[in-house]
């Protein structure tokens, strides 16, 4: 039988308030009508105030959970999150190497909250093995800062780093989002080729959880119907603006975004 919705798979950590990692994932790809699986990492205990535990699924099990997916259905997309360690890592290179699966990396390092969620190990696997195999890579500015080694502050700083990330570090493409700068809400898409420069108001908020999350599980999304980085990237950008907009005001801390409110393209 053949099957009617596109699918996209999220490879990331879960939160049971449900504001970031697997499940905003999976409440983004319901919401543009995807048909979601996920593979996860690590259980934390967290919340909208914080990361209070955290417990990093073995990488056997890890493993096995790509394995049940591969071999009954074949995503359309997928992309990854939270990766706590470089073995977890090396076993997801694994299964993008293998069943050449567009892929979105969402390099996860840091909570909303300060709480670090992936090793120093993780940082230099990701850097030196795993971004090279993805479509796109979406830090924000503290991973990108992490990533190319650079200090950004500016938009010529933000150039800079794009291309130690194509150049240097071989990525194939990257959007380095503007969340945590002042002024306007700006993120860039760099690939070897062109620019694009996307921006918006920026909305006075501390519910910004699961933001990065979000945004990247859309352009997973759009990528996994077959549209290509730049439209995903608008769509992305669309929903996040509107997903923040409309806050649903859950939890005593950084609230999670709104998965019910956005409907264009
Ligand atoms: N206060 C805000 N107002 C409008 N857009 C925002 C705001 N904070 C973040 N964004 C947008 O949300 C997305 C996620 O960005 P960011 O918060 O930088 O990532 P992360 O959640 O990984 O730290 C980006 O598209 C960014 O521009
Ligand atoms: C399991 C998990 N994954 C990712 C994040 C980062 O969330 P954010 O999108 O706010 O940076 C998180 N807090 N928890």
């Amino acid at each position: 039988m053949s099957k009617k919705f596109p699918i996209a798979l999220t490879v990331a950590g879960t939160d049971p308030t449900g504001g970031a990692g697997v499940l905003t994932d999976i409440k983004a790809f319901h919401s543009r009508e995807v048909y979601g699986m996920s593979a996860v990492t690590s259980l934390t205990a967290q919340n909208t105030l914080g990361v209070q535990d955290v417990y990093n699924i073995p990488v056997d099990f890890l493993n096995a959970q790509l394995t049940s997916i591969f071999d009954d259905e074949l995503p359309d997309a997928m992309k990854s999150g939270m990766i706590a360690t470089a073995d977890m890592m090396e076993v997801i290179k694994g299964f993008v190497e293998k069943y050449r699966i567009p892929y979105v990396i969402d390099p996860v390092m840091i909570a909303t909250s300060g709480d670090n969620l992936i090793d120093d190990k993780a940082i230099d696997y990701l850097r030196d093995h795993l971004i090279q195999t993805a479509l796109c890579i979406t830090p924000n500015i503290i991973e990108a800062e992490r990533l190319s080694g650079l200090s950004i502050k500016t938009e010529e700083d933000i150039n800079r780093a794009a291309k130690i990330f194509i150049n240097d570090l071989g990525v194939q493409s990257v959007i380095i989002k503007g969340g945590h700068l002042k002024g306007d809400a700006v993120d860039y898409l760099f690939t070897k080729e062109h620019v694009q420069r996307l921006s918006s108001e920026r909305i006075d908020t501390n519910h910004t959880h699961g933001t990065g999350c979000t945004f990247s599980a859309v352009i997973t999304a759009e990528i996994a119907k077959g549209k290509s980085l730049e439209s995903a990237f608008k769509t992305g950008k669309n929903y996040i603006t509107n997903a923040i907009k409309n806050t649903p005001g859950i939890g005593k801390g950084n609230g999670p975004v709104n998965h019910f409110s956005y409907k264009g393209e």
